[in-house]
C-alpha cells in the first residue's frame, strides 16, 4: 500500500501578513514557524552578530495599561490578537519575560493558540526557548515553566541572574533547586542591581539565540524601550496590541521615566486590525 503523501505547503496554516512584513520585510520564508529534525527554522536575526534580533512585544488598553490594579494579570487581547501573538511566538527563538512577571501571571511562553497543523503534517510548530530575567533567581521551582518542562510539555526554562554581590548562601541554594527542578541558570553582569540586557543579550547569541521575543512585563518594557534610546539601540521591532478598553489610574503602566527625546525614535512601520483590537508594529528610525 502507498504511503499517503504529506499534505502540499499549501494546507499549512499562514502567518498574519503584519507579521511577514515586520518580522521578515514581506513573504513567508520556507520553513517559518515549523519545527524540523536537526534544522533551525527561519528567524529574523540582527546585523550585528553578536545579539540577537529583539522584539518588544505587549497588549495594552486604550489608556496604556497592561496589567490590572495591584498587577492583576488582565486579558486584554481578543481571540484574533491572541493567535497573533502566539503565531510571532513561533517564528522566535526565545521568548523572554521578567521575574514580575514570571511570579505574578506564572505564564506557559508556548504555542498552544496557532491554529492546529492538518492530520499527518510532517512538522509541529517550533516552540521558543523561555527565558525569565531574575536577578536573584526567585522563580519557584513549582511554576508551569518548570512543571510543563518536567512534563516533557515545555522546553528547559533558562533563567537569566547575576552573580551575588557577596557569598549568599541562600543564593546557591535557590539556584540548586531550580536546577534539581530542571532550570538552566545563566550568569551575566549586573548593572544598577539589575541583569545587565546588552551582557544578557550576547550571552544569548553565544548559546545560539538568533531572535529573541521579549513580552514583559512593566518594568522589563520600559527597560527595553529606554536602552532602545541610547547609542547601542536594543530593540529591533515593537508590536504593540491595543484593546478597546480602559483599565484606569489602578493599573499597571510602562511608561515611568521614558522621556520623549527617546520615544520618538522609533516610527510607525504598520497597522493592523485584529477583531476588535488595533496592532501596531514600528521600527527604529535609522
Ligand atoms: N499585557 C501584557 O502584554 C503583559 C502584561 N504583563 C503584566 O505586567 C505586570 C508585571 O510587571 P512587573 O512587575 O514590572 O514585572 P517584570 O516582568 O517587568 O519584571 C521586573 C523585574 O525583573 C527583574 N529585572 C532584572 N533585570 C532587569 C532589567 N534590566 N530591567 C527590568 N527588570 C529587570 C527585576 O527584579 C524587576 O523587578 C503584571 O501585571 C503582568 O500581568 C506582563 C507581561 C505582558
Ligand atoms: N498578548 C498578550 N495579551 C494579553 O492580554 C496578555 N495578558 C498577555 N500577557 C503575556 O502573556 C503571558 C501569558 O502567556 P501564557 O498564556 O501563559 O502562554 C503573560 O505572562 C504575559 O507575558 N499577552
Amino acid at each position: 500500500m502507498d504511503t499517503p503523501a504529506a499534505p502540499a505547503a499549501l494546507d499549512t496554516p499562514q502567518p498574519p501578513p503584519l507579521l511577514l512584513d515586520a518580522l521578515f520585510g514581506g513573504g513567508a520564508p520556507p520553513g517559518l514557524a515549523l519545527h524540523t529534525d536537526g534544522q533551525a527554522p527561519p528567524t529574523p536575526t540582527h546585523a550585528d552578530a553578536a545579539r540577537p534580533h529583539v522584539t518588544l512585544t505587549f497588549a495594552q488598553s486604550l489608556d496604556a495599561k497592561i496589567g490590572g490594579a495591584r498587577g492583576k494579570q488582565l486579558a486584554l487581547s481578543g481571540r484574533e490578537s491572541l493567535v497573533m501573538t502566539h503565531w510571532m511566538r513561533t517564528m522566535h527563538d526565545a521568548i523572554m519575560v521578567g521575574i514580575g512577571t514570571a511570579l505574578n501571571d506564572d505564564p506557559q511562553l508556548n504555542t498552544r493558540h496557532v491554529p492546529p497543523l492538518p492530520e499527518g503534517h510532517p512538522h509541529k510548530y517550533h516552540l521558543p526557548r523561555p527565558v525569565i530575567l531574575d536577578a536573584d533567581l526567585n522563580l519557584l521551582p513549582e511554576c508551569k515553566l518548570l512543571t510543563n518542562y518536567a512534563a516533557g510539555t515545555g522546553r528547559r526554562p533558562w533563567i537569566i541572574a547575576v552573580p551575588p554581590t557577596r557569598n549568599c548562601v541562600d543564593w546557591g541554594l535557590r539556584r540548586h533547586d531550580l536546577e534539581v527542578a530542571g532550570a538552566k541558570v545563566i550568569e551575566v553582569e549586573r548593572e544598577n542591581g539589575r541583569v545587565s540586557l546588552p551582557s544578557m543579550l550576547k550571552a544569548l547569541r553565544k548559546l545560539g539565540v538568533r531572535s529573541l521575543m521579549v513580552e514583559g512585563g512593566a518594568r522589563v518594557i520600559q527597560s527595553f524601550l529606554a536602552a532602545s534610546t541610547e547609542k547601542a539601540r536594543l530593540v529591533d521591532t515593537v508590536i504593540v496590541t491595543v484593546a478597546p478598553v480602559f483599565v484606569g489610574d489602578e493599573g499597571v503602566g510602562y511608561g515611568a521615566n521614558l522621556s520623549s527625546s527617546s520615544v520618538d525614535k522609533l516610527q510607525h512601520a504598520q497597522t493592523a486590525v485584529f477583531g476588535r483590537d488595533v496592532v501596531f508594529a514600528l521600527t527604529p528610525t535609522q
